[in-house]
């Protein structure tokens, strides 16, 4: 493979690829999706209401006021992905059936990156009028329509029919999202270069949906058609030209003696291929203007391979459609979100304002830092605006939060939004939730955060990617003052190397270990705490010297920061030693525990004590259930808490379930107003059904959300099982019972997992 090949991880080569491809869409069952049930049908009421008679109140609703179909129904959500299969990718006309893998395909980026539903119809439909009837007819299923794969010129008359017949959005995605990434792509990519659109040359290969749609979207944002040269199968399209003409085409004819490829290409400045595999020859590039824009987008294979084009031209900036090269030219990155903005203020149309919003959106985010979850997607080194880097990742999960809040304003603008987004930093709140899961159940803590007054939070580890990146959020989102401990070389070098914009000194502290004026002081409070404890005074220099942990605990105890966030690298009960020693444990508290949230579907679900204690006493697991209580609290979550066991409400007489029993009474006593049971099964603790057949006064109602072990090893290895088994985002550990707020991370943690605990100690700092 040639050496701008392959970034995002290893991508075999062809026919191993296709035979993977086809495992992939075989294995373990046929297809990508499957419909999904929202609601119960556990028993005859549940039946009663979804089905007859229950039904018949929605119906007869929708009846008298169709608006409310986006109430009753999942229609305000749903979208139709219709094809007819006549230019299915670049492979062509190869019929509905055969479209089907793609349109599958198109169905599962909507619902993995917007959240939005979809039927993928294929239909055997190759005329305009077939198309027009069967797609118009649909109208009332769906709250938009994404046309897909429909051959030009019929697209255009198609697509045209079914904006003027029907009240929801229609969108040629071939056309409009292409042309909308393109845009995107061409603008930044000029402002590279230091070229004006005014002025550039554009010489296109392809006249079919997606090429002409992009052309025409270029000259609204001031392309001059002068400078468009366009080619097909028949070579330019020139004035006077009979053969494969027609009037969308025609729009572009150049009064003009070129006739083929090699005769227009000298002097352009863009390269637009829309069209098919290898159609721009290697040695066509030397013509082309200085750094030239060369956006080879024909999938599955482009008109040209981006290592020919670079050996050509070193200078250029090099586009493809694939996910396998930088530079992914391709709608993915706007149908998802522009149907998402489309949708939720119920748009009976996608207007040029829309699109003319998602192109500057998307255009715009290219020139931010790339966050953490698309840098680990493209892989290698970080990637910072520029030629290898004009457009955002499709797994930029910021898209979204982009796009659809900036096409709901213009629809709204536009007056063609039915249901107008009036609350625009709560509509931003829902897209978040959808982008972190952890986002709602975090909500107050960060809203709690934010009023906080801006708490210093130190770091052990201020070196670690994650942890910068977590400082630029912590920052940007005004939740706390970061104090980082590190090298200042290292730490310069990779906030350039990740375009993070925070600097040292400037936006935040920096404690370098090796010269700090704090040092002999820090060396002393060491002293004072470990001397007696076997540590000499040379063994205390060199750990203060070389700990940060033992630097972060130490500046938390002398008032430098608030809180101390520590163990992204590391092993956890290193750092619990060196936490106990020097924070220790809040006045009266036995023993300190960890707390781990686990976010689901089904929503959150506490663990107690997941990391400290190997095998706590009665009196601690009453302690830990009633401290970790309180940390659920602060979420604005009620406790429900259960005390599990092998023993079901005395089923077994073992010292554990004895244990479990005892704590139980203890927790009663010191805690009447907690709702608490135990000791009981795994099952009784999420089933109340399972629980009342067995104790039916219990005193837990519900779910239980907070689960108490009786050791660590029960507690860490359900937490594994669980958050594996059911995809979950792990918050935590939380400790709990410190003196000072202090959290031990795991090194499986994520940037956004440390922007969490991060908030979560400064509402600690700021308890009063
Ligand atoms: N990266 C992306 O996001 C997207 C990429 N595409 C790709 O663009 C290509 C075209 O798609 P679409 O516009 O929907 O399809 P259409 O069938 O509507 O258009 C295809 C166009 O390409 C021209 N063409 C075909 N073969 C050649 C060739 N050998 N030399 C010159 N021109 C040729 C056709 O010429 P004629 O008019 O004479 O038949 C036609 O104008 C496909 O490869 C598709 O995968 C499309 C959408 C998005
Ligand atoms: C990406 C796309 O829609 C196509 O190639 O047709
Ligand atoms: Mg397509």
């Amino acid at each position: 493979m040639a050496d701008d090949k392959g970034k995002g991880g290893a991508v075999p080569a062809s026919g191993e690829l296709d035979e993977q491809a086809l495992f992939f869409h075989r294995y373990p069952r046929p297809g990508k999706l499957e419909i999904q049930a929202i609601k119960p049908l556990g028993n005859q009421r549940d039946l009663a209401l979804a089905y007859s008679p229950g039904v018949a109140a929605p119906c007869l609703a929708i009846k008298d006021n169709p608006e409310l179909a986006a109430a009753y129904t999942s229609r305000a959500n749903l979208v139709a992905v219709v094809s007819n299969g006549t230019a299915v990718l670049g492979l062509g006309n190869i019929g509905p059936l055969a479209s089907k893998p793609v349109m599958e395909g198109k169905a599962v980026l909507f619902k993995k990156f917007a959240g939005v539903d979809v039927f993928d119809i294929e239909i055997d439909a190759p005329g305009i009028d077939d198309m027009v009837k069967v797609i118009s007819a649909l109208e009332p299923t769906f709250g938009g329509i994404n046309l897909e794969d429909i051959k030009a010129p019929e697209c255009f008359e198609v697509e045209r029919q079914l904006r003027d017949k029907m009240n929801i959005p229609v969108f040629h995605d071939d056309q409009h999202g292409t042309a909308i990434i393109v845009a995107a792509a061409i603008l930044n990519g000029l402002a590279l270069a230091g070229k004006k659109i005014g002025e550039v040359k554009i010489v296109a290969s392809g006249a079919g949906a997606a090429a002409l749609a992009c052309l025409n979207l270029l000259v609204v944002l001031g392309a001059k058609r002068e400078n468009i040269w366009v080619h097909d199968l028949e070579g330019l399209v020139y004035k006077g030209r009979e053969v494969l003409m027609d009037p969308w085409k025609d729009v572009y004819a150049q009064d003009s003696a070129n006739r083929v490829l090699a005769d227009s290409i000298g002097g352009a400045d863009v390269f637009l291929g829309l069209s098919a595999a290898g159609v721009l020859k290697p040695e066509l590039l030397v013509q082309m203007a200085e750094k030239p824009l060369i956006m080879a987008l024909a999938n599955p294979k482009p008109e040209i391979m981006p290592e020919e084009a670079r050996a050509i031209r070193p200078d250029a900036m090099i586009c493809t459609g694939r996910s396998d090269y930088p530079n992914q030219v391709n709608n993915v990155l706007c149908f998802p979100y522009i149907f998402r903005g489309a949708l939720d203020c119920g748009a009976r149309t996608i207007n040029e304002a829309m699109k003319m919003a998602a192109v500057k959106a998307i255009a715009g985010l290219a020139r931010e830092e790339v966050n953490e979850v698309a840098a680990k997607a493209i892989g290698g080194e970080t990637p910072i605006f520029g030629p290898d880097y004009l457009i955002p990742s499709p797994f930029d999960q910021r898209l979204i939060l982009r796009i659809a809040p900036a096409v709901a304003k213009a629809a709204a603008e536009t007056g063609v939004a039915a249901r107008p987004i009036e609350d625009f930093e709560a509509y931003l709140d829902q897209l978040n939730r959808f982008v972190f899961r952890s986002g709602f159940i975090m909500k107050p803590i960060f809203a709690a955060a934010k009023v906080a007054q801006k708490k210093r939070v130190i770091f052990a580890e201020g070196e670690d990617e994650r942890v910068l990146r977590a400082a630029q959020v912590l920052l940007e989102e005004e939740i706390a003052r970061p104090i980082l401990i590190g090298r200042p070389s290292i730490i310069e070098t990779r906030l350039q190397r990740y375009g993070l914009r925070i600097r040292p000194g400037v936006d935040f502290e920096l404690v370098n270990p090796q010269d700090d004026p704090r040092y002999k002081d820090y060396v002393d409070e060491y002293f004072s705490l470990v001397g007696r404890k076997g540590v000499i005074p040379e063994a205390a220099r060199t750990v203060v010297r070389t700990n940060s942990t033992v630097i972060g605990a130490i500046a938390v105890r002398r008032g430098d920061a608030d809180a101390l966030i520590c163990g992204v690298e590391g092993r956890f009960a290193k750092h619990l030693r060196d936490v106990s020693q020097i924070i220790g444990k809040r006045e009266g508290v036995l023993e300190l525990s960890a707390l781990s949230l686990l976010i689901s579907q089904r929503g959150a679900t506490f663990f107690t004590d997941t990391y400290v204690k190997m095998v706590p006493t009665s009196e601690e697991i009453a302690e830990m259930t009633i401290m970790a209580a309180s940390a659920i609290r602060r979420f604005g979550i009620t406790p429900r808490a259960a005390l599990v066991s092998h023993s079901n409400f005395g089923s077994r007489d073992s010292d554990s379930a004895e244990k479990m029993r005892s704590a139980m009474c203890m927790v009663k006593e010191q805690a009447p107003d907690l709702e608490a049971d135990g000791e009981m099964h795994g099952d009784s603790a999420i089933s109340e059904l399972l629980r009342k057949r067995v104790m039916p006064d219990s005193t837990l109602t519900g779910e239980a959300n907070l689960l108490v072990f009786p050791n660590i090893d029960a507690a860490n290895i359900s937490l594994g099982l669980v958050k594996t088994m059911t995809d979950s985002l792990h918050v935590g550990p939380i400790l709990l019972g410190s003196a000072l707020p202090a959290h031990i991370l795991s090194p499986s943690v994520t940037s956004r997992g440390v922007v969490n605990m991060a908030a979560l100690a400064v509402v600690e700092a700021s308890a009063p």
